[in-house]
């Protein structure tokens, strides 16, 4: 098991907690996708993965070690625009590697990999401020996946990007977890992205925090997106998911007032 929460209190000051012994897995090589109603805790968990949290009680294991402090080990890309504003493009995905100590002409061939995956070869030596949000988008990707840490921890990492340039990143995004193993916890608020690229979706609500729901999507690591968006058995978890999600909504709410 590569990332394993287990049992786990949490609360912000003054509020009721969070989380009341709650646990989440990820095996080694998982997609895991957690979808469930706005404010019910799932940046929290991200967060308590990425070492920036620490629990009230019970712990956060990663790669069989318990975690203390920052997880070197995970490429984190928030929803926030964290880029630095005084670097260029190139500069601030390099960034994590120049703090590995990774020699130049390394990080110029894995930079060299990392803008061509996500279109912005031709913007490198742009500044943040010169980019549009979806640029700035890929740029965080492409910096949060090119140390390839064993895990990516993804919070709504499409969500501002247009239709089309998001299909790309979807069939990029699995090809290259298929092709690295690496392990994905990602959250989406759209079902049809949790179908298509998850082995795992967790549906999450309530307060405290708990799963309502774990389904494993059954189209494998190679799928085909285009062919997956055709299938029954993708309408028809779609059809469910939706459902679910609303009863999660209505849970969710009804304790937060
Ligand atoms: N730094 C903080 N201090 C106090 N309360 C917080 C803090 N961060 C989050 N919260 C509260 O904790 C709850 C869970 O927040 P969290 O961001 O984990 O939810 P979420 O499911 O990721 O929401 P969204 O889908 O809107 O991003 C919310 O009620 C939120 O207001």
């Amino acid at each position: 098991m590569l990332l394993d929460i287990n049992d786990v209190h949490f609360g912000y000051q003054n509020e009721v907690e969070l989380l009341q012994g709650f646990s989440l897995h990820v095996e080694q090589g998982e997609f895991v996708a957690l979808l469930g109603p706005s404010g019910c805790g799932k940046s929290t968990l991200m967060n308590l993965a990425a070492g920036l949290l620490n629990p009230l009680r019970g712990g956060v294991n990663f790669g069989g070690h318990p975690l203390h402090g920052l997880n070197r080990d995970v490429g984190y890309m928030t929803q926030g625009d964290t880029l630095l504003p005084w670097a260029t493009v190139a500069k601030n995905i390099t960034l994590p590697l120049e703090l590995r100590g990774v020699p130049k002409a390394q990080r110029e061939e894995k930079l060299d990999k990392a803008v061509r995956l996500v279109n912005l070869a031709e913007h490198r030596n742009k500044y943040p401020s010169e980019l549009s949000g979806g640029m700035k988008r890929r740029a965080l990707l492409a910096r949060s996946i090119i140390y390839d840490p064993p895990m990516l921890l993804m919070d709504e990492p499409f969500g501002a990007l247009d239709a089309q340039l998001r299909e790309v990143m979807h069939q990029e995004l699995l090809n290259t977890v298929a092709r690295t193993g690496q392990s994905v916890l990602f959250i989406t608020h759209d079902i049809s992205e949790a179908i298509l690229l998850a082995d795992r979706i967790i549906v999450l609500g309530g307060l405290p925090l708990r799963v309502l729901e774990e389904t494993e999507v059954p189209f494998g690591k190679d799928r085909k997106l285009s062919e997956v968006r055709t299938t029954k058995t993708y309408a028809d978890m779609e059809v469910h998911l939706r459902e679910l999600l609303r009863k999660a909504d209505a849970l969710t709410k009804s304790k937060q007032h």
